[in-house]
């Protein structure tokens, strides 16, 4: 999705079920992680990507991106509530996914975040709700910094939908074996940063 919709900080919380409120631009970082999922362990990897940048009113899908789209087995297309261009995007990612997966419908699911601001809120909740129903995606409105158990179910609907998939596609869909595994593993980074926000946190508190 677009920049700053919070991309990194649904991962993360997904990942380690906390929330971290300052991040900077994101790198595009991959995460490794094993979870239960109706009683079975999948081992899944998380690919964060950069915000979609606009230019002359046209979102700019770079190649770094279409690599991570085309090695995905499902997508999460975020938007922010608070932010209606990047709600706007939605429609143009969605079909951009389909022609990068001919002939393959891989699960998307569609999350609107940051529903703690309804305040300065730009999109309506059901406007998020029907374009997903026209898209034929799963829809989640969440509040990354407020719950953790929105944000699980988004994921937990994508990897059903993807084990149904690989459950019954041919052997060479199958690529669990073939996923790269990150040379130096991101939970590292991931701790690396979550330990910098503390640190940052305690810092501030003093300070005040
Ligand atoms: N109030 C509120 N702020 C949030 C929420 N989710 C993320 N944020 C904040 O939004 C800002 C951007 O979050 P990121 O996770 O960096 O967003 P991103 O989409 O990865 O941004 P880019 O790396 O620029 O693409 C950060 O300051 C987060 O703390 C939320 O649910 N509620």
């Amino acid at each position: 999705g677009a920049s700053g919709v919070g991309k990194t900080a649904l991962v993360v919380r997904f990942l380690t079920r906390r929330f971290i409120g300052d991040y900077e631009r994101n790198a595009g970082n991959l995460y490794s992680r094993q979870i239960q999922l109706d009683g079975e362990t999948l081992a899944i990897q998380v690919q964060d990507t950069p915000g979609i940048q606009i230019h002359e009113h046209t979102p700019d899908c770079n190649e770094q991106l279409n690599r991570c789209i085309r090695w995905a087995d499902a997508v999460v297309i975020v938007f922010s509530i608070t932010d209606y261009k990047s709600y706007e995007l939605l429609s143009y990612l969605h079909q951009h996914i389909r022609q990068l997966h001919p002939g393959n419908t891989i699960p998307v699911v569609i999350v609107a975040n940051k529903a703690d601001l309804l305040h300065i809120k730009e999109v309506e909740p059901q406007h998020g709700l029907q374009l997903a129903n026209v898209l034929g995606c799963a829809f989640y409105e969440v509040s990354v910094s407020e719950n953790y158990n929105d944000v699980f179910n988004a994921f937990h609907v994508l990897c059903k939908e993807v084990s149904k998939q690989q459950i019954t596609s041919t052997p060479e869909r199958r690529r669990t074996s073939l996923i790269p595994r990150p040379k130096s593993p991101n939970m590292q980074d991931l701790k690396r940063r979550f330990k910098q926000a503390l640190s940052a946190k305690v810092r501030t508190v003093t300070s005040v």
